[in-house]
């Protein structure tokens, strides 16, 4: 398909997003991001315009494995509707209704993180309820990957038109009645190679450790040699996230409403619709 946009909007996109340090590949903007974005933004305004309950935020979920690259996604998706499409738009991360830490231990599953029984599902879905309602003034606790816990940090989430829900367990069977994905309005999920999975968690595994400060979760691995790191790293990878990936992440794709793979430069290669 080919995409030809007014003269204002093909300014903003070649010169005003990649000023905001996106880190997307600018074709990739014009040609998959705005686009869909674009087809995303139409669903969110007739849903809000058709709904008996007023004005109710469109949930829209991006889903994949841990370091897929869900984070740089949403924020890619939230700055297209907020600039170009002038919706607002909140963002959460399903991590933040992880167990605490002490809990994780406590139950003796903290290398079980990301898991279906991490997670405190019953509030995650009275949250969804709760937004999907319209609530309004709603909070979360903030995760931070470096303290490696939820925080007590309050994020508010005040009446979005678009409410992103980045998380890796938003396709997962969860023991409950109504699953994550029933609440959401359109779920993308991004897909890759296992290898490059392996190979952006590594990465990011040592960029913490190397900005690791004194309250970071990371600043015991400072110090150590590359290689020492790479393999602490690829253990983790290994025996838990890229385990969670084969168990409750990929097999469930079919449950999304596009599939965006990426190639190992976070080049978009293809976007796939369910129809
Ligand atoms: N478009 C991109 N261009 C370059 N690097 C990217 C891009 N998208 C993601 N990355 C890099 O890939 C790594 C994983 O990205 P990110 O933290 O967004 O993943 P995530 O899916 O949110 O991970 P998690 O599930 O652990 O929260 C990071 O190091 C990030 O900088
Ligand atoms: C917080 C999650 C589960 C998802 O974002 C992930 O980043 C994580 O911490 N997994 C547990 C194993 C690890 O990467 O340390």
């Amino acid at each position: 398909m080919d995409f030809y946009f007014r003269p204002d909007l093909r300014r903003f996109i070649l010169s005003d997003l990649p000023e905001m340090n996106l880190m997307v590949d600018r074709k990739d903007l014009v040609n998959a991001y705005v686009p869909l974005a674009g087809y995303i933004n139409m669903l969110a305004t007739l849903k809000r315009r058709s709904s008996i309950l007023g004005d109710v935020p469109y949930l829209l979920g991006i889903t994949g494995s841990v370091a897929a690259g869900k984070t740089v996604m949403s924020k890619t998706f939230s700055e297209i509707f907020a600039r170009i499409f002038k919706k607002n738009v909140d963002i959460i991360s399903t991590d933040s209704f992880l167990k605490k830490n002490n809990e994780l231990i406590n139950e003796g599953i903290i290398d079980r993180k990301g898991f279906p029984e991490s997670y405190r599902i019953n509030d995650m879905m009275n949250f969804l309820k709760m937004a999907r309602l319209g609530i309004k003034n709603l909070k979360v606790y903030e995760y931070s990957h470096d303290v490696y816990d939820v925080t007590d940090n309050l994020i508010s989430i005040d009446s979005p038109e678009i409410l992103i829900i980045d998380g890796i367990n938003i396709l997962f069977d969860f023991n409950v009645p109504v699953m994550p994905y029933n609440l959401m309005d359109f779920i993308i999920f991004i897909r890759s190679d296992e290898g490059c999975l392996e190979r952006w968690y590594i990465k990011r595994f040592l960029d913490l450790v190397k900005n690791a400060g004194s309250e970071s979760f990371y600043s015991r691995f400072v110090g150590m040699d590359e290689k020492t790191l790479k393999n602490i790293a690829l253990n983790v990878w290994s025996n838990i996230n890229l385990k969670n990936y084969r168990e409750n992440i990929i097999k469930n794709i079919f449950r999304s409403n596009a599939i965006i793979e990426k190639r190992c430069d976070h080049s978009i290669e293809s976007i796939y619709f369910r129809i």
